[in-house]
């Protein structure tokens, strides 16, 4: 198995250090021919404007939207999140729209630049899951195909819509490794016992 790791900006070497204590193989995206082959992507956390704007100027928008369109499995975090999103409160940004929900971007305040929080996740199990949320969005509302995988208070912070997953917090800057499990079960890992 081969994971790409977008890695024009932002926290990309956690994902591929999270991706290697799996025994996963992963390769670092910056060109279209660097996502032949690959079981999956992830799109990591940074600056969703930035990142919109690179994704643009290397070419890689529309590759990552056939390829997403056609079948391969993808994580977005935080910006990664925002860059799945359908709509983006208040933003024309680009986007690859993939996911049919909307976000609101840095929408814990701009005081609280970053929090921790213990998450019920269902579908990890009983054990909460410690959340990471760095100038973070929510998703605001989801389409019909999109299921709710955990809240934080009112607000809708992990989604997944398919092969699909998107959530506003930094998984990747925990040890807990049960949300990359899952993406890598999409992308066709068999779970370990
Ligand atoms: N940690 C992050 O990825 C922050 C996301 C950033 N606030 C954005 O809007 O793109």
């Amino acid at each position: 198995m081969l994971i790409g790791v977008l890695a024009l900006q932002g926290a990309f070497r956690e994902h591929q250090e999270m991706l290697a204590s799996l025994g996963v193989e992963s390769r670092q995206v910056r060109k279209p021919e660097q996502l032949e082959g690959i079981d999956g992507l992830i799109i990591p956390g940074g600056e969703s404007t930035t990142m919109g704007k690179l994704l643009q100027d290397y070419h890689l928008f529309e590759p990552i939207r056939q390829m997403a369109l056609q079948g391969m499995p993808v994580f977005g975090t935080c910006a990664g999140l925002i860059l799945l999103a359908r709509e983006i409160t208040g933003s024309s940004q680009p986007r690859l729209g993939l996911m049919d929900i909307t976000v609101a971007r840095n929408a814990f305040g701009r005081q609280v630049e970053s929090f921790e929080v213990d998450l019920s996740v269902p579908v990890l199990g009983e054990e909460p899951l410690r959340a990471v949320f760095i100038r973070a969005p929510y998703i605001v509302s989801t389409g019909p195909e999109v299921e709710v995988l955990a809240r934080y208070g009112d607000k809708i912070v992990l989604a997944r819509q398919g092969r699909f997953i998107g959530c506003a917090f930094h998984p990747e800057l925990t040890d807990d490794t049960r949300l990359h499990r899952l993406f890598l079960e999409q992308c066709g890992l068999k779970k370990a016992d």
